[in-house]
């Protein structure tokens, strides 16, 4: 069953098209992915989606509710993290807990209980007395979430959640989710610019860019979309803009991407011949310490669907 139905969302801010025609449904108890880079549109849809700004074409559905003609039985089965923490720093993650508890309407024995369990889920049971001020910014966002899920939502929207966050921070909402997921059959929708996050927690995933579809559907449906070329990685000495330039433009090689410690990794087809590569390392007086075939990572599949970096 659909727990989110997003139909034909498009959206504009004075002339500029920020999402053109989206459509997706998500289905119950399914942790969703929506990964884009920075200004692809996320945030936005995720303000459509919980009536925070207005489409200007297409509807959305929450638990069978639409946002803009229910939005008070719509917003009641979603927890929203945003991006931007909206903690009280001068009083401590316990007395967090307890305002908005409240404000969900949530008293006695029933507030504590998921107070206690918000702490435990989100590991903070050992700062729970400590002035927010003085917690680290992953343990900040740690509270942002247990306070989102208080009410135990359907629907937890967690917008960009690991950003500035430590990793052992990352870890826990990683944790976290999975949890939630399976023992409270919460369904989550995860967005993020980091592919290999999405690729380790989410079941489905969108690709958004620029406001628009590039790619939807499973993780093993996403690497199809590049299965039919080659992953290949060169180790390389002295590497240069110069080499990466030149690998570009051998025949069949479809994209190119070089990390920070000389790693070129090209997506090939068969028209690549390895010859024009190790001719093309030789003439840039680079040298190959090793070479590799790699499975693609959705990192590439979006290198090879849009011919950029998520996060360039
Ligand atoms: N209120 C606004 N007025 C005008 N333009 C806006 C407004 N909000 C967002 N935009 C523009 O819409 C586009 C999409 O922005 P959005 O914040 O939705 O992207 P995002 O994928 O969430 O990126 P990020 O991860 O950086 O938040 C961007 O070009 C942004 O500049």
């Amino acid at each position: 069953m659909s727990i989110v139905k997003v139909n034909n969302i498009s959206k504009r801010f004075k002339d500029k098209l920020v999402l053109d025609n989206i459509n997706f449904s998500v289905n119950e108890g399914e942790i969703f992915g929506l990964i884009g880079p920075n200004g692809a549109g996320k945030s936005t849809l995720i303000n459509i989606m919980t009536n925070l700004i207005l489409t200007n074409n297409g509807s959305v559905e929450i638990n069978g509710f639409d946002v803009v003609s229910n939005p008070v039985d719509a917003k009641s089965c979603i927890g929203l993290v945003p991006q931007e923490l909206a903690v009280i720093e001068h009083i401590t993650p316990y007395d967090n807990l307890e305002y908005f508890g409240a404000l969900y309407g949530l008293k006695g024995k029933l507030l504590k209980s998921r107070i206690n369990e918000a702490l435990e889920i989100s590991g903070l049971e050992d700062v729970k007395k400590k002035k927010v001020k003085k917690l680290s910014g992953g343990m900040k966002r740690r509270l942002n979430i247990a306070i989102a899920i208080l009410n135990h939502p359907k629907l937890l929207i967690l917008d960009e959640p690991t950003v500035g966050v430590d990793p052992q921070s990352r870890n826990h909402i990683f944790n976290f989710i999975k949890k939630i997921s399976i023992e409270q059959n919460t369904t989550v929708i995860y967005t993020s610019h980091y592919m290999e996050e999405v690729e380790h927690l989410c079941s489905r995933i969108f690709i958004i860019d620029e406001g628009k579809e590039i790619a939807f559907g499973d993780k093993d449906y996403l690497k199809s979309l590049v299965y039919t070329n080659t992953k290949l990685v060169f180790e390389i000495k002295n590497s240069s803009a110069e080499l990466v330039f030149s690998m570009k433009n051998l025949p069949g090689v479809l994209s190119v991407s070089e990390d920070s410690s000389c790693i070129i990794s090209l997506i090939i087809d068969k028209s690549f011949n390895l010859s024009d590569a190790l001719i093309s390392v030789e003439n840039n007086k680079a040298k190959i310490t090793k070479i590799f075939y790699e499975e693609p990572s959705l990192e590439d599949v979006f290198l090879n669907l849009t011919g950029k970096n998520l996060r360039d």
